[in-house]
């Protein structure tokens, strides 16, 4: 039989009362969510309460701007020495020492902060002056984006046994990040590293897929497809929550092909911790249940210049990553 990502309707823990059968049917799913993120680190979920009318506005807006002619797309760039963070439009990183063939429009989105100098990340965005709107509709989109993730991220909680705030709390001070990509298409199949092979960085990141394939999975040593099914979202565990859960959450390789006959556009919203948050697995996770933990602590900032760094190395310098604060 052929693997798939499992696919979880959410519809029970949107529906208003909870009867018995509600109850059962939500604890059913806490056990399928977890079991999905121990063995694929991935899951799509239907009935995300998510509009799907304005992720569908959004894709078009995003056509419309990387559509344009490269000149104008340039414009988007941050100006030499104007911004410590990769904002803007970028058409050059690279995965594996190699350049993905990809262009990005990145922002970050400061969620609800106490103190706004903390985390005044979002006045490093660049966002183009066309198309028309593109502003408005791409900034509604992340606040929906930002409800949805909160939502997923009390259902995760429980799916760990744990209060449905556990993971709003731990790190309170969030950074999310929005990252629109334009795959072109790609006839040469030997030249198709659309987003070279990785794992995330964040807490959970939620994509949106248009209907073209291309997003892949590693399950054991075979890529799997994960499906565009219309009006679903996919979620996958990232590091930070793999550290947490000292490793019983598993954040997973994946990849993105470019497609031989279409282009693909997507979009990637990521929660993260402050960069200045402590990282460690959880007692939780260790301590409590007899278990030595996987990682050193560390300064989340210290793994995000790593991270980076990865964007642009050259083929044969090797990447890095949670490893190097494994213990
Ligand atoms: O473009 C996609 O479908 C996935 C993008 C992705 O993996 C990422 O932004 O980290
Ligand atoms: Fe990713």
């Amino acid at each position: 039989m052929k693997e798939e990502v499992p696919v979880v309707d959410f519809a029970p823990f949107l529906a208003p009362d909870s009867t018995e059968a509600i109850a059962e049917k939500r604890k059913a799913l806490l056990q399928e969510i977890s079991k999905a993120c121990e063995e694929w680190g991935f899951f799509q979920v239907i009935n995300h309460g998510m509009n799907w009318d304005l992720v569908q506005k959004t894709f078009r807006k995003s056509q419309e701007f990387f559509w344009l002619p490269l000149e104008d797309k340039l414009k988007a760039q941050p100006a030499p020495g104007s911004s410590p963070y990769p904002t803007g439009f970028n058409n050059k990183n690279r995965s594996q020492g190699v350049q993905d063939k990809k262009e990005l429009l990145f922002f970050f989105t400061d969620e609800s902060s106490t103190d706004a100098s903390k985390h005044a990340y979002s006045q490093y965005n660049i966002w183009p002056d066309r198309p028309l709107h593109f502003r408005s509709v791409v900034e509604e989109y992340i606040q929906h984006a930002e409800r949805t993730m909160k939502c997923v991220m009390a259902i995760v909680s429980e799916s760990l046994g744990l209060p449905s705030n556990f993971l709003a709390n731990i790190s309170q001070e969030k950074l999310n990040m929005f990252m629109m990509h334009y795959y072109p298409q790609c006839i040469a199949e030997n030249d198709r590293q659309g987003l070279g092979y990785h794992r995330d960085g964040g807490i959970i990141t939620m994509v949106a897929q248009d209907g073209v394939e291309g997003y892949q999975v590693l399950k054991g040593d075979k890529w799997v497809t994960i499906k565009p099914i219309e009006g679903a979202l996919t979620f996958n565990v990232s590091d930070c929550l793999q550290v947490w859960t000292n490793g019983r959450y598993k954040s997973v390789l994946h990849r993105v092909r470019n497609h031989k006959t279409h282009e693909r556009f997507s979009f990637a919203f990521e929660t993260t911790p402050s960069l200045h948050a402590q990282m460690a697995p959880l007692p939780q996770f260790t301590t409590d249940i007899g278990k030595p933990p996987e990682y050193r602590p560390f300064e989340y900032m210290e793994y995000l210049m790593i991270r980076l760094k990865n964007k642009s190395l050259l083929p044969n310098q090797k990447e890095g990553g949670l490893e190097d604060f494994a213990v």
